[in-house]
Formats: C-alpha cells, sequence, structure tokens
C-alpha cells in the first residue's frame, strides 16, 4: 500500500507521514529531505539555488549530507525551495522517489507532489495544511529550539514566501490531489491529528 501525504511548509505532514509509517508497519520517505540536501550542497559549493545549472550540480550530492542536522534549518527550507523549481532538478530526484514509493509492500511518502506526481495511483492520499499562523507557531517553536535569533515574524515570513513558491511554481506546483482527503490540522493535537488521518486511510483502503 502506498500512501501519500502531501502538503504545505510546517502542515504536520512529516508528523502525520511517521505515525502512518508505523501504524502500517511501512517505510518512510520524506522527500522534503533530498530538495534540502540540493540547496544546502549548493550554497556550500557557493553556488546559486536560482540557477538550474548549480542546483542540477547539487543533486549529486553526498547521501552522509541527508543526516546533516543544516538541512532542518530555515535557510535550508528556502534554498530547497528555490531548486525545486527547477524542472531538471524534479527530474533528477524523481526516480529514487518513485522506486521507494514502488518498493514491495508499499510505503509512506511526504512531500509537495506525491499524490500528484510521484505516486498518482497511490490508494490513500492526504493533503495535510493548517492556518499560516498556526503553521508558523509550530516552526518558530521548532527553530527556536535549535537556532539563535530567530523572530516568529520572520518565520512566518518564510513559511508565506515558501507557500507561494510552491503552489505558485510551474513545475509540480503544490495542490490537493483531486482524490486527496484534506485533513486541516490547525485545531487538532498531534494524536487527534494522527487518528483522524488513520481513519481517512482505512476509508479508503478497507476494502483493498
Ligand atoms: N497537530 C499538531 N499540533 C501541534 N504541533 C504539531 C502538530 N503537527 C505537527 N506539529 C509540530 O509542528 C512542527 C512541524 O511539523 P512537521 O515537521 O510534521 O511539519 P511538515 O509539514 O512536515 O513540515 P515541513 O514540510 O516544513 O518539513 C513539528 O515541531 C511538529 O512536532
Ligand atoms: N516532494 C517535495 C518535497 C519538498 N519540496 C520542496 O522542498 C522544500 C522543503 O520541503 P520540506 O517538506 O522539508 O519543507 C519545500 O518547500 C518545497 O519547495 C518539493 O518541491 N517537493
Amino acid at each position: 500500500m502506498i500512501i501519500a501525504v502531501d502538503g504545505p511548509a510546517a502542515s504536520g505532514k512529516g508528523t502525520i507521514a511517521k505515525a502512518l509509517a508505523k501504524h502500517y508497519g511501512l517505510p518512510h520517505l520524506d522527500t522534503g529531505l533530498l530538495y534540502r540536501a540540493v540547496g544546502v550542497s549548493v550554497t556550500r559549493a557557493d553556488g546559486d539555488p536560482g540557477d538550474a545549472a548549480d542546483a542540477l550540480r547539487g543533486c549529486a550530492f553526498d547521501p552522509a549530507l541527508l543526516d546533516d542536522p543544516a538541512l532542518k534549518t530555515e535557510a535550508a527550507g528556502k534554498a530547497a525551495s528555490i531548486v525545486s523549481a527547477h524542472p531538471q532538478v524534479r527530474e533528477a530526484l524523481l526516480e529514487r522517489q518513485r522506486d521507494f514509493a514502488m518498493q514491495d509492500g508499499g510505503a509512506v511518502l511526504d512531500g509537495r507532489d506525491i499524490g500528484t506526481v510521484i505516486a498518482p495511483q497511490a490508494p490513500a492520499k492526504l493533503f495535510v495544511t493548517a492556518s499560516s499562523e498556526v503553521r508558523a507557531q509550530r516552526r518558530f517553536r521548532e527553530l527556536d529550539a535549535m537556532e539563535q535569533g530567530v523572530s516568529f515574524d520572520s518565520v512566518l515570513a518564510d513559511i508565506l514566501a515558501r507557500d507561494e513558491r510552491d503552489s505558485g511554481r510551474s513545475a509540480a506546483p503544490l495542490r490537493q490531489a483531486d482524490d486527496a482527503d484534506l485533513l486541516d490540522t490547525s485545531d487538532l493535537s498531534i494524536d487527534a491529528a494522527v487518528q483522524r488521518a488513520i481513519s481517512l486511510v482505512e476509508a479508503r483502503t478497507a476494502d483493498r
């Protein structure tokens, strides 16, 4: 069984995807880490994330980079959202995401285009969202524990800018798949959101 979990920054999709993977005993891929690795690889090479050739070179990142805490910073998220707009970068990362989704037994993947591009055939698709203020508050709490001097206003601005880039780009824009279930976590605790997610997946897959 493939479960696709898409949604904007800090909506809670990674938390839900990990919980679904544990519940169903499936492997999980946070596809955002791939794009964050490309963005960090480009900036560490003094390249320009907005330059397609630099961004494509960044796709040949050392797999060990995926474990680097630097990928969790907001700067990495910004660089990722810039490199991810290049069709060549999306093409270069496509096969490894599809291979992960198609492995025997299935998988859970979270990102922006899982239900629309990577695995449109997935029997269960969630589009996880929350208000921009709630998402910014969640990300602020997360970053405040990691980075000195981060402000809520700068986090909100980054979230809104990333939303705009992710949904406004021509290549694989962030959008709810026609057959995806919407899950707004604005007023839900993590546990309540996870239980709702499981119910939605069960409703889609009960007869399979
Ligand atoms: N329902 C919730 N209530 C409160 N906090 C939440 C909820 N869901 C997730 N969080 C917290 O919000 C932060 C962001 O969650 P998560 O990483 O799952 O979001 P995401 O959509 O995967 O973000 P991104 O796409 O930017 O990586 C984490 O600190 C997480 O613990
Ligand atoms: N399937 C995906 C996943 C991510 N992106 C881009 O990467 C940025 C960072 O992703 P996070 O999930 O770690 O926030 C994100 O803002 C997107 O621009 C993507 O394009 N496709």
